[in-house]
């Protein structure tokens, strides 16, 4: 059997987390998630802005395994202001360094930039990241069903909640949309990219919305580059996207991403 990139992924995660643990124990990580600023609503915010417009989680990202460099002029703190200064409504912060050359430092110093809630993204499986996140000062967590078994799920998800965070669940297809919705969580991301063939496709959204109950919020993620391409997506019910690349790889952030969100008609 050939490893996909998930596979390779979880393994040096857990080998990470096996050190991480070791350089410093859960009770040191507790109390530091206990001393964090408070928890910013992320769902909430995600809910008030699709009410009336496009919701956004604008992810702060430098590189990728599918693209590798995205983005050389990288600073955490000035990107997280530029897309508040363009309206997102959230940030989503890359802390993996071997395969997306993040870290955990950007996490914090781009949420600290900012009074948007923060999403940690990494690959979760173990709930000292979890408490890790919260000590970094996420405000959601990221559970990707094709890496974790329903029973980690849901483990994953009681830490968010026991912290005060929220989790949004990703799929990207029927049998893990079906796993998602036995969890607790209202936010789905839905991935147009597959991560362990890397191919992109915005039929992912376009499928998979007309399962997503009305009492989900329904987050369409990856290979979204236009405001046709929100616009697509939003006529399939997903009024709320995650978006990195072609946001990164513009030189005025801010600008392009108040561009993306702007109502077609008055643009
Ligand atoms: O850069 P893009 O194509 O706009 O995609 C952003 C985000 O959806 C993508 O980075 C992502 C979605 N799910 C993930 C899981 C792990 C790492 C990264 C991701």
């Amino acid at each position: 059997m050939t490893l996909t990139i998930l596979d390779k992924i979880k393994a040096y995660k857990l080998e990470e987390v096996a050190a991480d643990k070791a350089a410093t124990p859960l009770g040191a990580v507790e109390d530091a998630a206990r001393a964090a600023p408070s928890v910013r609503p992320f769902a909430e915010a995600l809910r008030t802005a699709a009410a009336t417009g496009y919701g956004l989680i604008a992810e702060v990202k430098k590189a990728s395994p599918s693209k590798g460099l995205i983005r050389e002029d990288f600073h955490p703190a000035t990107l997280a202001r530029a897309y508040e200064d363009g309206g997102a409504t959230c940030l989503s912060v890359l802390t993996d360094t071997p395969s997306f050359q993040g870290a955990k430092t950007f996490l914090t110093e781009a949420r600290s930039a900012t009074s948007l809630p923060a999403l940690r993204k990494d690959f979760m499986y173990d709930t000292y990241q979890v408490a890790e996140a919260r000590a970094l000062h996420a405000d959601c967590i990221l559970i990707i069903m094709a890496s974790v078994s329903d029973a980690q799920a849901a483990e994953l998800e009681d830490a968010a909640h026991r912290w005060g965070m929220d989790a949004l669940i990703e799929v990207h297809d029927g049998p893990e949309l079906d796993r998602a919705l036995r969890l607790k969580s209202a936010l789905i991301g839905v991935n147009n990219r597959n991560l362990k063939t890397f191919e992109t496709s915005l039929d992912t959204t376009r499928t998979l919305s007309k399962r997503v109950p009305h009492n989900r919020l329904l987050i369409s993620e990856s290979g979204l580059n236009t405001r046709d391409d929100l616009a697509d997506m939003a006529s399939y019910g997903a009024r709320t996207f995650l978006i990195g690349e072609s946001l990164m790889r513009q030189a005025d952030v801010a600008t392009a991403t108040r561009q993306l969100l702007s109502d077609p008609v008055s643009a």
